[in-house]
Order: C-alpha cells, then structure tokens, then sequence
C-alpha cells in the first residue's frame, strides 16, 4: 500500500515481473457504466491509463534489476483494448484515461511509452472521444509536447489549480480540433472557488481551444475533497460562506460553463464575490501577534544548542534505558467502548467528569499492558484522540473542523481533514493534562505525543491566500509552546509525528529542496527551545527515504521511528550505503497494517539485519506504526514477542562482549 502521489489516499502496489500475465478479470467499469445509465445518466467511464498502470507498480521480490515496468506495455495492451470494446458496445462515448505520472520527472523512454501505447490502441479506441488527464501539478514542458502529439486522442485535460505553468504551455500551443478539459475548480480543497477568476482564465482559453471545445472542469477528481456542505450543522454561515464542498463543487463547474454560454447567473456569481470579500476582510482570519512572530523567525535557523551525540549522552544518564530500547508509536487499539465515550461526551450525553474518568481507566489499562510487556519507553495510547490531525485542529484557533467532511484514506478508513482559514494559534495547552496523567501512573519514562507542524499542514484543507510555508511555521510555533508546557510538567521523552513530512514532497524534483528546508525547518521551531535532557523523537511512515535522507539527518531529532517492515528492509539500504546516522533510530520490526501476528524470530531477525549496518547503541525496537486500527488480541501477542526478541537479542549481545 502505497500514498498516491501526495494526497492521503492510499492504493495497493500491484507486484509485476516478466512473467506476469495479464487478463480481463473484473468488468467493474463496464457493469458500473451500464448501472448508471440504466438510471439515465450516460458517464464518461474513467479507467488509470496504461503507462500511469504499470509506472505506478513495482517490480516484485526476486525479479532482476534489468526487469523494466514498461516491458509489459505489449501484453497488458490487449487487455485495455477488450475493456474498451465492451465500454463502446455498452453505449459509451467518452472514456478518459488517467495519466497522472505525466506530471512527474519523466525520461524519454518513459515518454515514448505514451506515444506507442496509445498508437496500438488507436484503432480500438476510434469512434469514442478520448481524454487523457493529468493532475496535481504542472505538466513538463516535454511531456506537455508527448502528450499533445497523441494518436487516437481528442481531449487534454489539465489541473490549471496546482498547474499555472501549464496554462502557459497551453497558451502557447495546443492541438487545433482537441477538447481542451480546464481543470479550474480547485478538487484538492474546500475553498469556494473564484469565480471571476476562473471565467476570465476560461474566455481567455476559448480563444485558443475554440468555444465548441473547451469544457469546464475540476483540477482533479473530487475523493480528495468533502462530500457536500449541506451535511455540516455546526459551521456558523460565514466560514460556511466561504467554503464549497464536492456538491458545491459541481454546481461551480455548471455555472462557469453557463457564462461561458452567456447565461451567466448574475446572483449566484455576485455572492460569490460577497464570499470572497467577506473571507478577506473578516478579522478572524488575522491573529497579529502570531504573524509578528512568524515575521521575526525570518532568515534565522533554528537548532538545539548541542549536538546529537552528547544530547544522547546527558539522556541516557537521566533515563538509563536498556541496550535497544523498546517502545510504541503511541496509538494502542481504538476500540468500540472508546469511540463511544468520545461520542456520547462530544453529543453532551455523558458528563466531563464521566468523560474523564472512562479515558483515565484507559490510560491506566494501557500503562498496566506496556509494564507487563516490560516495554521501556511508555505511551498513553491516545484514547482521548479521534485522529492525529483532527484532534489538534480542534485545540488550535484558526482552525474550523466538520462534522461530517469525511475523506477516504484508505479501504473503509477515513479521516475528516480540519480547516485552516486563519492564522494559527494555540489558545491552551493541547496534550498537557493527560500526559502528566498517564506519567503518573509510572516510573518508566511516558512520552509526550505530539503531531508535527508538516504532517498538521498536509493532512488539513489549507487556506489558499497564504504560502503554505507560512501557515506551516504558525503551526510550529504552536506545537513549540505545546512542547514547552510538556517539559515543564515534568514529560523527559517528547515525540512529535511527522508522518506526512515525506508525502508533502512536491511531485516535481525541482521544488523538492524549497520544501524539505521550510518543512524541516518547522520541525526544527518546535524543539529547538529543550534542554539536553529531554528527548525528542519523531514518527514517520511509509519508508520511501532514501532520497530525502539528509533532511532526515538535518530534523536533528534524537530519535526517529520509521516504517520498514513492509518495504522488504528498502530503509535499510541507505546505511548500507554509508550514510552516517548518529542519532537514534527505530525502523519498524513488524507490519500493523495487517492483522498477522509477527514471530518471534522473524522479529530477532529482522533486529539483527539492523544490527548490521547499525549501531547498537542508536538501535531501537518498535513496530512501524501506532497501533490504532489493530485490536488487543492482536497487539499484546505482537508486542509481547517483540519484547521476547529484542531480550533475546540483548542476551546475544552480551554474551557476545
Ligand atoms: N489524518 C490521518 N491521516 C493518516 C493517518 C492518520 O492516522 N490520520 N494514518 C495513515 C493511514 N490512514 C488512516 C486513516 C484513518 C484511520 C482511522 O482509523 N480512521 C477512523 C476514523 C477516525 C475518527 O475520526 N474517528 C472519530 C469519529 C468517528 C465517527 O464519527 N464515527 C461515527 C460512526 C462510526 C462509529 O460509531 O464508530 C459516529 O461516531 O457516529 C472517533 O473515533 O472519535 C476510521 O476510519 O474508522 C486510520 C489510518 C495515513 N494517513
Ligand atoms: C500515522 S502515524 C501515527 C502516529 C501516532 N502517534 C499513532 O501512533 O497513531
Ligand atoms: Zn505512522
């Protein structure tokens, strides 16, 4: 399972070799079609285009580094071709083609793989009107080129939000006779869109498509974004004002392309304007003092006075854990009882006293399991969180949350993405009183749980009238307050997740080393102010890091935890590399995505493979990520043969001195 490209939408890596062989298995898209249309409604079927299909998959374990994806363009060809056909003798007369990997840094083989697969289709794709859609950035130059220059294909379409280089490509030439799809209503957000904006980018696009061939559109598909603004009760009307939900979405997509018709709908475009204007003006968007502070960090870095190693040194002297600590991600299972609490407290029907106590057995309990387990470093398993993001957002001003503004992450998993309309702020301590509770349960050290300014911004609806930069660095700062009260209450290991830090990454390298400086430079503000003493750790999952590595190194957390298990131990090639850590690290010994439980050995082995380009005294063990989504049956089973492996490990150690 695997992000796609940097949304929080995940899909399942198919696992390819030269010998794998292709076939028509499911006729979804084709029986969907045929549903809706017996209900009167003729669609245009979406299918992921070939070259986007085999880009996005992976080599599978064992097959030769010489095994090229694109190799299997020939045979999985035959296979779009039959969906087509059934798609055309369904009745259809659009089918688009998603090809968002043509936003990437392609090579010329990999663009010529366009150029041949959509020639051998030509002929079964004749008679339908083809479009080919990109997303989620700008398109290359180059790729602009390949894709214009398409057989069989009479329609472009461009996400023109996160795409303004791209409009220029298309101002500058574009196929006479194509559809040009203008993806001008943002998918990716929550924003009312700017109308007049919008229709003087479309008139100014008519002009080179031609009126009859220009087609209004959103930038992308609209999973990415909530459902429909009618379902939120308790947004008062003036944020409700100024957002548009998919449902809303749509009807912006509709009225554009009525004033592109001249049947421009004078009222709905004028409170749209008034929408605008109330958003800019409203004096609960601005927070002075915040953005006093945020200017003051200008041009200044941030770093912890001391180096890593002897921070490490002044920790391990006040914490004296075992060789290979063990410890958690923070989450433990989220279980029916506790999302009823939360609800019946949020809905008022239980009171904060009761509300209080039922979270505070559940602290107590998972204390009670991790001492049994003989875990070294505690957490309170977040019971009083519905999310890691949403929790936060709902303690910081500037933030707006939903009721109902459900984004699917994966499978039947979602999350409801809060807001940022405003500057940020942190009006009261966040996380303080249940992590001085949970510490005051045990004589272990109990880390603080904190989410991470980046990983806040990405999996939040971000307010567009500001450099995400800038929002980012107001989250800081209130996570850096949060980090403070923390160590004042007495908290020594403080763990601040930036599990999205890797998955903002823009899609284009050349924007990648702007990010990864302010996003690690946010990480940075919030620990900066701590003395040696306190331990900071950091979370992030989904492993692909090697290329990002240094501004891993250059966070200077004292110990990181990361997802390794189920990328085949991929993190752990960097070091085979050379790359020198010095700090702390936790590479995941097992997957809690799935419900298997991890042996024993499997787990020592794993430990000692990190053991071979690591060093002892930096090791950790822990698995890849919390533990949330799993239930007790199998979290105690896993953890306690985590536990038995690493003890194993020690003993191996030091017999071995
Ligand atoms: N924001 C975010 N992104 C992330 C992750 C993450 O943890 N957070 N993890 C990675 C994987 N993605 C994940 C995304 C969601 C969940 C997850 O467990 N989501 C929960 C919902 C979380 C939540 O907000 N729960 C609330 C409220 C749920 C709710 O409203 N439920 C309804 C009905 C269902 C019910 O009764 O249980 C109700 O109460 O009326 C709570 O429990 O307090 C779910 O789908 O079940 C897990 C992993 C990557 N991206
Ligand atoms: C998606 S990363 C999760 C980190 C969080 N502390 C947890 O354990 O759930
Ligand atoms: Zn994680």
């Amino acid at each position: 399972m695997t992000k796609w490209f940097d949304t929080n939408y995940h899909f399942i890596v198919p696992e390819l070799g030269p010998s794998t062989k292709f076939s028509y298995a499911s006729h979804k898209a084709v029986s969907e079609y045929k549903e809706a249309k017996v209900l009167g409604i003729d669609t245009a079927p979406v299918l992921i285009g070939p070259v986007s299909y085999l880009l996005l998959s992976k080599p599978a374990k064992g097959v030769e580094k010489s095994f090229s994806l694109l190799s299997l363009l020939g045979s999985i060809l035959p296979i779009y071709k039959e969906v087509v056909i059934e798609l055309k003798a369904a009745g259809a007369s659009w089918i688009q083609f998603d090809e968002p990997t043509l936003v990437k840094d392609l090579d010329a083989h990999e663009l010529a793989a366009f150029a041949s697969a959509y020639a051998e289709l030509e002929l079964a794709l004749s008679g339908l009107n083809v479009l080919i859609e990109t997303y989620f950035a700008d398109i290359p130059a180059e790729s602009y080129k390949t894709l214009t220059s398409l057989s069989g294909v009479t329609a472009y379409g461009f996400d023109l939000i996160r795409g303004a280089k791209t409009l220029d490509l298309i101002r500058s030439s574009f196929p006479s006779g194509k559809y040009l799809f203008a993806g001008v209503v943002d998918g990716r957000n929550i924003w009312a869109d700017d109308l007049a904006a919008s229709l003087s980018t479309l008139q100014s696009l008519e002009a080179v498509a031609g009126k009859d061939k220009l087609v209004v559109s959103t930038s992308c598909s609209l999973m990415h974004t909530a459902v429909d603004l009618v379902n939120e009760a308790k947004l008062d009307d003036e944020i409700k004002s100024w957002l548009a939900f998919a449902a809303q979405k749509v009807v912006e997509v509709n009225a554009l392309a009525k004033a592109l018709a001249g049947q421009k709908d004078e009222a709905y475009f004028a409170a749209n304007v008034a929408a605008l204007a109330s958003r800019k003006s409203s004096p609960r968007v601005t927070n002075e003092e915040v953005q006093k502070v945020v200017a003051a960090l200008k041009g200044s870095d941030h770093r912890r006075a001391t180096n890593v190693s002897a921070r490490l040194d002044a920790q391990q002297k006040k914490l004296n854990l075992a060789v290979l600590p063990t410890t958690t991600i923070g989450s433990f299972p989220q279980t029916m009882e506790l999302r009823r609490v939360r609800r019946e407290y949020k809905a008022k029907k239980i009171s904060e006293e009761e509300y209080v106590s039922a979270i505070k057995e559940e602290i107590s309990k998972v204390v009670k399991i991790q001492e049994e387990l003989d875990i070294d470093v505690l957490v309170h398993g977040e019971p009083e969180r519905n999310d890691m993001v949403e929790y936060f957002g709902e303690q910081l001003s500037g933030f707006a949350f939903t009721d109902n503004g459900w984004v699917q992450s994966y499978g039947s998993r979602c999350v409801k993405p809060p807001i940022i309309y405003g500057d940020v702020g942190r009006p009261n301590p966040m996380t303080v009183f249940w992590s001085k509770m949970a510490q005051s349960m045990t004589s272990r050290p109990m880390k603080g749980m904190l989410t991470g300014p980046a990983t806040i911004l990405n999996w939040s609806f971000v307010r567009n009238d500001q450099p995400r930069f800038e929002t980012c660095y107001q989250i800081a700062l209130a996570i850096k307050k949060e980090v403070e009260d923390l160590e004042a209450a007495g908290i020594q290991v403080i763990q601040i997740d930036e599990a999205a830090l890797r998955e903002g990454l823009p899609l284009r390298k050349s924007e990648h080393a702007f990010y990864l400086d302010w996003a690690v430079h946010s990480f940075r503000i919030t620990n900066c102010g701590v003395q040696d003493t306190t331990q900071i750790h950091t979370h992030m999952c989904y492993s692909n890091f090697n290329d990002i590595i240094h501004s891993i190194i250059d966070m200077d957390a004292d110990v990181i935890t990361i997802e390794n298990s189920r990328s085949d131990e991929k993190l752990l090639s960097v070091f085979h590399e050379g790359v020198k850590y010095g700090a702390g690290i936790g590479p995941g010994v097992y997957d809690i995505h799935s419900p298997r439980i991890p042996t024993t050995e499997e787990i020592a082995d794993r430990i000692n493979k990190m053991l071979a380009v690591l060093d002892t005294n930096i090791l950790w063990v822990n698995p890849d990520c919390g533990l949330k989504t799993r239930k007790y049956t199998e979290v105690k089973p896993a953890l306690t043969n985590m536990v038995s492996a690493t003890k194993l490990i020690r003993t191996q150690l030091a017999s071995a001195k």
